[in-house]
């Protein structure tokens, strides 16, 4: 799965370009300010339905300019997008209206690297646990009608220990909510598992002596079911007004030597650490499903020594998959064959030869 043409307009500061990328790794360098992040932002935008750098979705727009229009072909398919400044959003899959935003994930799985993906270990669970689903929903069809009745029984759960219903009727909730619980967290553990088979040898390739150990924190004592857990913990949800544990605290913890990484890692480590995940991810993606994630990575260099910029490079190279790097300084990058360059000047993007 690859891209093998972009066509942006009006997006950021690039009023209008048209993009041949190839199959493999292509470079997109150029000065700060020039437009780099915008053409991965672009491709994000059409896989996921919003930016990676804003909240508002109308800030991309180029400014005076009405909407901003993007356009993909990836193998046979072809994805369009449009977006007001009125938030009005025309998405086309093969000039049709695809049925939820999840259909355009499906068809461009996309890997994401940028300077702030440290989030992913340095924030809270909930970056992490986001990491998971995203794996499990392009590994299991079930998953995203089980994760959205998890979700939805544990707002109504919440509702009623708010609205201090008796526990009576709560208990029929309850069943439903760990009835859901359990099978959310199987396709998570299931996933978990596999990726950590794939996750081992990316991680001992970018840290050979660090011994990273990944697990997965169901978000309740595992020794215990989750209706148990449900019910002794009703009088303090109660209290509280919401459920203290349940999938919805679900974590993929870091650790070495039992320190979470966060503590004991470089800046450059704990790069590296997001890069294997990013891409261990992708990996089983295509493993499992034979489906090829396409990788966005954002200023690479940054953190890395050469060395390391090398083994990251080989490794997104290995994954057969297609890469689009940014980079400012292109020289920086040289010890690879790019398949493809592009110039991007004052929002104008060019290719270069290779
Ligand atoms: N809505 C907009 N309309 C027009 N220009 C914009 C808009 N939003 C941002 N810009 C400008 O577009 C450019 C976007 O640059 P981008 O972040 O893609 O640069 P970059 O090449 O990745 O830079 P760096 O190397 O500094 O990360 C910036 O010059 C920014 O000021």
């Amino acid at each position: 799965m690859a891209l093998s043409q972009l066509r942006l307009s009006h997006f950021r500061n690039i009023e209008s370009a048209e993009l041949r990328p190839a199959a493999g790794l292509n470079l997109i360098h150029g000065a700060n300010g020039s437009g780099k992040t915008s053409v991965l932002e672009a491709i994000w935008f059409l896989g996921v339905g919003r930016s990676f750098r804003s909240q508002q979705s109308q800030r991309v727009i180029q400014y005076q300019q009405e909407a901003f229009t993007l356009f993909a072909r990836i193998g046979d398919e072809r994805m369009g997008m449009q977006r007001n400044r009125q938030g009005e959003v025309d998405v086309r899959i093969n000039g049709e209206r695809p049925q939820r935003m999840a259909d355009l994930a499906k068809l461009l799985p996309l890997q994401l690297i940028t300077p702030e993906s440290f989030a992913l270990l340095l924030d809270g669970p909930k970056a992490r646990r986001e990491y998971i689903d995203w794996g499990v929903f392009h590994s299991d069809i079930q998953f995203h009608l089980v994760w959205a009745r998890c979700r939805r029984l544990l707002k109504q759960r919440n509702q009623l220990l708010r609205n201090q219903v008796e526990d009576r009727q709560i208990a029929i909730w309850d069943k439903q909510l760990a009835q859901y619980s359990r099978s959310l967290t199987e396709m998570r553990r299931a996933w978990v598992n596999s990726l950590n088979g794939v996750l081992e040898g990316i991680i001992g390739t970018f840290l050979p002596q660090v011994p990273v150990r990944v697990s997965f924190s169901q978000g309740w004592d595992a020794k215990y079911d989750i209706e148990q857990i449900l019910t002794e913990q009703l009088r303090r949800d109660k209290q509280l007004g919401y459920t203290v544990s349940g999938p919805h605290k679900a974590d993929l913890r870091l650790r070495v030597s039992n320190i979470p990484v966060q503590d004991v890692l470089s800046r450059g480590q704990l790069k590296l650490l997001v890069c294997a995940l990013k891409i261990a991810q992708g990996v089983l993606l295509s493993k499992q499903h034979n489906k090829q994630c396409i990788y966005l990575v954002d200023d690479l260099a940054s953190e890395l020594d050469a060395e390391k910029r090398t083994l990251l490079l080989r490794q997104l190279e290995q994954t057969g998959s297609q890469v689009f790097v940014t980079a400012i300084d292109p020289e920086q990058l040289a010890m690879i064959d790019w398949q493809r360059r592009f110039h991007v000047e004052h929002g104008e993007v060019a290719a270069k030869d290779s």
